[in-house]
């Protein structure tokens, strides 16, 4: 079992998603920012190494979320969410295609990789308690 940290990042009541390149697995799908524990290091050092490496910023982990477990054809992984808070920085995507902040109704909408539906699933009480009942173009 792979495991995963992935960052929740709030700007105010809204949160930011990122797209995979198209040469990636799951081209195109929508996920949190990033990636796979290293040995030796723990959830939010890992939390914060990753986000400094895809998105060039600075984060503070606020939160644990219920992590999920899931099966892909090629690999198991366990996704841990942290809700976090940017610190400072302007976002510069080093690996994704796209990011966008999006608030309570672009969790529904966008195209999630299967992990993170299952995530925003059972986090979702969670979340909304945090985010705007606004529309996404007011993020
Ligand atoms: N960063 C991130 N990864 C996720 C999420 N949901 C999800 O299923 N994953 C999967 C995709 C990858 O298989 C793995 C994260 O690995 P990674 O980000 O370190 O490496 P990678 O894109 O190069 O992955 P891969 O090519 O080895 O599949 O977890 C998510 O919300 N954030």
């Amino acid at each position: 079992m792979i495991e995963v940290c992935c960052a929740i990042i709030f700007s105010g009541e809204c949160v930011l998603a990122v797209q995979r390149g198209g040469e990636s697995h799951h081209p195109y799908q929508w996920e949190f920012p990033g990636g796979k524990v290293e040995p030796g290091e723990n959830y939010a050092e890992c939390i914060v190494r990753e986000i400094r490496e895809e998105l060039q910023v600075e984060i503070q982990p606020l939160a644990k979320l219920q992590a999920v477990e899931h099966n892909y054809p090629e690999k198991s992984i366990r996704l841990i969410p942290f809700v976090c808070q940017l610190v400072h920085g302007t976002i510069t995507l080093t690996e994704h295609n796209h990011s966008i902040w999006i608030s309570r109704n672009g969790l529904d909408q966008l195209n999630w990789q299967e992990a993170d539906r299952r995530l925003l699933e059972i986090n979702k009480s969670e979340l909304l308690k945090r985010m705007m009942r606004k529309d996404d173009h007011d993020c």
